[in-house]
This record gives C-alpha cells, structure tokens and sequence, in this order.
C-alpha cells in the first residue's frame, strides 16, 4: 500500500466514487454497460435493436443532441469534482498529521468546494435535462403517430388500438430511458476510471490487474445469463398488450357491454389476460433472478479475492489494524459502480424490447411508400370517373367485385343498388384507394389512380360513410374538421344544407355541444347530418354517400336530399342506397349483385326492362303502403 493516509481519509468520508446521487441520470447510470452488451448481442440477432440508437438520433435532431451533449458534459464535471474531492482530503490528513493546520484546512476547504461543485454541476444541468427529456417525448411520440396515421388502410383494418397505444407510449418512454442511459456514459466512464486510478494509486498494478479482470468477469457472466431475458420480456410485453387492447375495445364499446350485461364476462376476460400477463412477467423476473444470483456469485468470489489481495499488501506494508476495516469500505466503494449495473439492467433490456415493438410499427410501409403516385388531378371542377373491368377480393376465393365497368361524367350521378353484402361500400372504398383492386383501372379525369398522388386524390373527394363516426369535440368542430381554414358563412352553410339548424337549435349549447365518444350523444339521423355537412364543407370535386341518409325518416330525407343536390349541383356524385326512391334522379343507376353488375340504366328503363330493379322497387313500393296504412 502506498499511502495509507489517502487510504484513512477515503474510507473516513463514506462516501466513495460512485457518482450515485450526483446528478439527474440517477436512475440510469449504470445503464452504460448494458448498452453494450445488448450491442453485441443485437450483433448477433436482433436487427431492430440495431436501429435503436439511428431511430433516437433522428427523431431527437441536432438541436437537442446539442443540449444532451451539454448536459451530460455538466454531469461529467460533476463525477470529476466527486472523483478527485477524496485525494484533496487525503491531503488534508497528510498536512495535519504534519502539523500544517492551515494548510489542512485550505485542503479541506478545497475537498468541500469539490463535493458542493460535484452536486451543483449536475443541478444545473437538471432542468435542461428534463427539457431535453420532454422534447424527446414530444418528437418521438410525434415520428411515431404521424408514422402510424401514414399507414394504409389495411394496417388500420387489423390493428388492435389498445396494443397500439401502449406499444407507442411504452416505447416512447423506454427510448427516453434508453437516451438517459447513453447519457450516463460518460460520468460512469469517469468514474469507473478514477476507481482504477485510484485503485493502482493505492496500492500497485497487480490490484488493477485483478479490477480489471473482476470487470471481465463479470460483464462475461452477465452476458451469458441475460440470455432470454429479452426474449421473455418481449413476450410478457404482448400479453399485457393483448389485456390493453380488451381494455380500451371494452371501454369503447360500453355501450354493447352494458346492453349485453357482459360487464363480469368482461371482466372476467380481461383477468385471465392480466393473469397470463403476469405469469409472463414472473417468467420473465424469475430468469432475471437466476441471473442476478450468477452475477451475485461471481461478484462475492471477486469481491473475497481483491479484498484477500488487499490484506496481502496491507500485512506487506505493517498498517495499523484498523485499516483492514477501511479497506473493506474502500473496496465496496469502488466495486459499487459495477455492482449497480445488476440493478437496473432488467430495466434495461425491458426498454429495448418495448422500443423494439415500437420499432416494428416503423418498419410498416407507409401508403405514400407504397404507393408513390405523385400526379396532381388536372383541372377543377367536378371529375370524370371512369371503372374499367374492376376486379377486387377481400378473401382470395370469394370475389367481392367482379368485371365492373362504369362511367360517370363530370357532374353526373351514380347510384349503386342491391342486396346487403354486394360490394357497394367496396366500390366506394376502391375509388379512395382504400385497397388495391387485382385487376381493372380506375381514372380520374383520365389519370389512373395508382399514378394520382393520394393526398390529392383524398383531397378532392368527400365520403360519408354507413357507419358516421364523429371525434369527440363539439358539433360545430366535427364539421370544421373538414376544412379548418372554412369561413364561418361556409360552415353555415353546410350545416344548412344538411339540415342541422333544427338539430342545433334543439341541443342544450347549441353547435357547441360536445358530441360524445363517437358521436353517441347524437341520434343516428343526427350523426349522419353532421356527416352530411362536413362532406359538403369539403368543396368535393366528388362526393361519395353511401347510405348517407338511411337513419332519416323519409320526409327528412327528401328534404335534406333536395338540399345536397342544391348545395353540391355540378358535383359529381357515387350513391350507394338502399332505398330505391332517393335515387329515381340518378343519371345511371346500377344494380349490384354478388359483386357484379346485373343490370345498369336509368330508374324509367329499368322499370321498363322490369327485371330485379323493377322487382325492387315494387317491393319497397309496397312496404311503403303497409307502413303507411299501420296505425300511428
Ligand atoms: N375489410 C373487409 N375484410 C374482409 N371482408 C370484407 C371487408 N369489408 C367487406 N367485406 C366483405 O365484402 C363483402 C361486400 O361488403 P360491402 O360492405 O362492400 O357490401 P355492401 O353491398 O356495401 O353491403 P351493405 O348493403 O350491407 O352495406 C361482404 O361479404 C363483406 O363481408
């Protein structure tokens, strides 16, 4: 042993090299050394955990890679002033023990402004790193719903909301963790180092030597044993995903829960999906056990051979007895760092398996990939379409459209008829580019649609659906939603056009009230005339209606009828209905059956050529007169 008045000192203070305590990366700061070892076995396997650190360095930007580097800089200094304070007191003991007291005391006051800048360093740099925390919520959580709003249609059709959001908020916060820990890395290296220094400082190489080949060890044991430990957190992560999503399904459709009184049979799902999800996570922390107690082991072994080392060269150097007990504190001191690296690399790995979840909602191809058509529709004013020989399955045996060809001039209006499951709102889906036909073409003003750009195309075409659904805001801000630069004598308008003063009038605030999750506040006639307006607020150069009034009662549906074709005349239009007598003005009118067209022409010739139209239309002519000889 060299000095053993640094050594006294050291151990009198307590408070070692571990930057524990000194600064806002805390709860990450052994995060470091787990890093690289899941670099290395991301090496081996996993290509998504590869394209964790790219993924966080885009989404973060210069700007706030600037400021981590700045505040991480600061928490270095910190660990700087934490490493070196303990020589300045050893120098404080030396002097005294020589009978300087005022050089002792300029060395302790030295040893106390390094401990107060150790802690003010890393103060100073918390609240920029909070800020830096929060941007980096804000710009990830932003890259990843803008990634999910860009994916197509399909993707939508089979996700599960519930799974989604909790992998987005989930790997949000672990890529938070994740940037923390990266960090951390440089404070941690410092002092891991000063430990070293000091170490050999203290005594000779050979206690270097066995520090370095305890770090070895250990970073091989943990290596080895954190085998798997992804791999069942990833698990564990898709069962609680599967118990978020029945969840939120639940919630949003309490409406059919309450109505069923499947309330318990709910509940009792979801305890079955939250007991596997905790059978998954005890997997999960029982492995993790297994690996602690190895790296427990292996750390005891070590700690027992450095110390045996250390009461070697003590025994060597004749110091007094009490220094055996100062050595064992010394010891403990600077084996700490390491040691903490076990407590948190189960957090660790569970980040990078939660950003690896969200990183497979990146890989998914965004519609504008793949569909790149970047043309612009030429000209203003309603569009032509033209169908040509449209082929397109949802199931690969089960055509749902079969050859369909159609033609609708600029301002002119088709109707789609026939029985329940045709293919209609399929129709209507294909000229949004929902889903991509299997064969035949689709053009507007002439330019297929696969070469239009969809943003374009969307842009130019108004839809309301059979099922309208509404955001949760007022009634006034769902049909802003549609153009949120419309004037305020548009938006009247519209909602004119499509009936609603009467409905506005009648509810408590007016255009103001809040719709409800859905719209469920509103009746369903209601919803559908909010939908109406915000179709009609769009300046559509094509307007889809697919069974746009069917919740009205026939009087109202007439009237609203009459106003749509006021407010929307020389826009083209593509009707899809099931009551034949809202589209006796349709300029062709094409019968649907089986996802092929049975017959096609306007509502006197297909009288005329009396075959299923006609068969429909006197069947509803006859409904009709039995509904109004029913009394009131
Ligand atoms: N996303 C989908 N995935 C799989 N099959 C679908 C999907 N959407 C519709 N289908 C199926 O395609 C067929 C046509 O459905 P579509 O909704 O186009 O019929 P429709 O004529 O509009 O019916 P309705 O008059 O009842 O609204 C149906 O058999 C339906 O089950």
């Amino acid at each position: 042993m060299k000095n053993s008045n640094v050594v006294r000192a050291t151990g009198l203070r307590g408070s070692g090299f571990s930057i524990t305590g000194c600064g806002p990366f805390d709860s990450i700061e052994s995060g470091w050394f787990f890093y690289f070892l899941r670099g290395a076995e991301a090496a081996k396997g996993s290509q998504m955990m590869k394209s964790v650190p790219k993924f966080i360095l885009e989404a973060v930007g210069p700007r706030l890679l600037g400021l981590t580097v700045a505040t991480t800089a600061l928490t270095a200094l910190g660990a700087l002033f934490q490493a070196v304070a303990p020589l300045a007191l050893g120098r404080a003991v030396d002097l005294f023990s020589h009978a300087d007291a005022a050089g002792s005391t300029l060395a302790v006051c030295l040893y106390v402004g390094l401990l107060g800048a150790a802690r003010l360093a890393p103060t100073i740099a918390t609240p920029f790193t909070m800020s830096v925390e929060r941007r980096l919520v804000h710009a990830i959580s932003s890259k990843v719903y803008a990634h999910a709003l860009d994916l197509p249609y399909a993707y939508h059709l089979t996700r599960k909301t519930g799974e989604l959001g909790r992998t987005i908020s989930e790997g949000v916060n672990a890529c938070r963790h994740l940037l923390s820990m990266v960090s951390g890395l440089l404070p941690m290296a410092i002092e891991i180092v000063a430990a070293a220094g000091v170490l050999s400082h203290l005594f000779d190489a050979s206690m270097l030597a066995a520090y370095t080949a305890f770090v070895a060890l250990y970073a091989a044991t943990f290596a080895i044993s954190a085998k798997g430990y992804r791999e069942t957190a990833l698990l564990a992560l898709e069962q609680d995903g599967k118990a978020s999503n029945l969840f939120i399904e639940s919630l949003l459709n309490f409406e059919t829960v309450k109505a069923f009184v499947a309330e318990r049979a709910v509940m009792a799902r979801l305890r079955d999906l939250f007991d596997q999800a905790e059978g998954g996570w005890l997997r999960h922390s029982a492995q993790g056990a297994r690996n602690q107690i190895a790296l427990t082991v292996v750390f005891t072994l070590s700690f027992g051979g450095i110390f045996a080392l250390a009461v070697k060269r003590l025994e060597t150097s004749g110091g007094p007895p009490s220094d055996l007990l100062l050595v064992a504190l010394y010891l403990t001191q600077v084996v700490r760092p390491i040691e903490h690296f076990t407590l948190v690399w189960r957090e660790v790995i569970r980040s990078g398996a939660q950003v690896e979840r969200m990183l497979a909602i990146l890989t998914e191809k965004t519609e504008a990939e793949l569909s790149p058509g970047g043309e612009a529709l030429p000209g203003e004013g309603p569009l032509s379409v033209g169908v040509e020989g449209l082929l397109y399955s949802h199931h690969p045996d089960h055509p749902t459209l079969r050859e369909v060809s159609f033609v609708i001039p600029p301002g002119r209006t088709l109707a789609i008829v026939g029985p329940s499951g045709g293919g209609k709102s399929t129709l209507a889906r294909l000229l949004f580019r929902f889903h991509e036909p299997q064969r035949g073409a689709i053009r507007f003003d002439g330019v297929p649609i696969e070469d239009l750009n969809l943003r374009v195309l969307r842009g130019a075409l108004a839809l309301v659906p059979q099922d309208c659904v509404l955001f949760n805001e007022t009634l006034v801000d769902n049909i802003r939603f549609a153009r949120p630069g419309a004037t305020r004598e548009e938006i009247e308008a519209a909602m004119s056009a499509a009936g609603l003063n009467d409905v506005v009038g009648r509810l408590p605030q007016g255009e103001n009230t809040i719709v409800g999750e859905r719209g469920l506040r509103l009746s369903g006639g209601e919803k559908q005339r909010v939908a109406i307006a915000r179709a009609l607020l769009k300046r559509p150069r094509l307007l889809v209606l697919d069974e746009a009034t069917s919740a009205l009662d026939t009087r109202t549906e007439r009237l609203i009828q009459e106003r749509i074709a006021d407010v929307a005349r020389g826009v083209t239009r593509f009707v899809v209905a099931h009551r034949l007598s809202t589209v006796v003005e349709a300029d062709e009118i094409i019968v649907l059956e089986e996802g092929a067209i049975v017959e096609r022409g306007s509502h006197d010739a297909l009288l005329a050529a009396d075959g299923c139209y006609a068969k429909m239309w006197a069947a509803q002519r006859r409904e009709d007169a039995e509904a109004a000889l029913e009394p009131a």
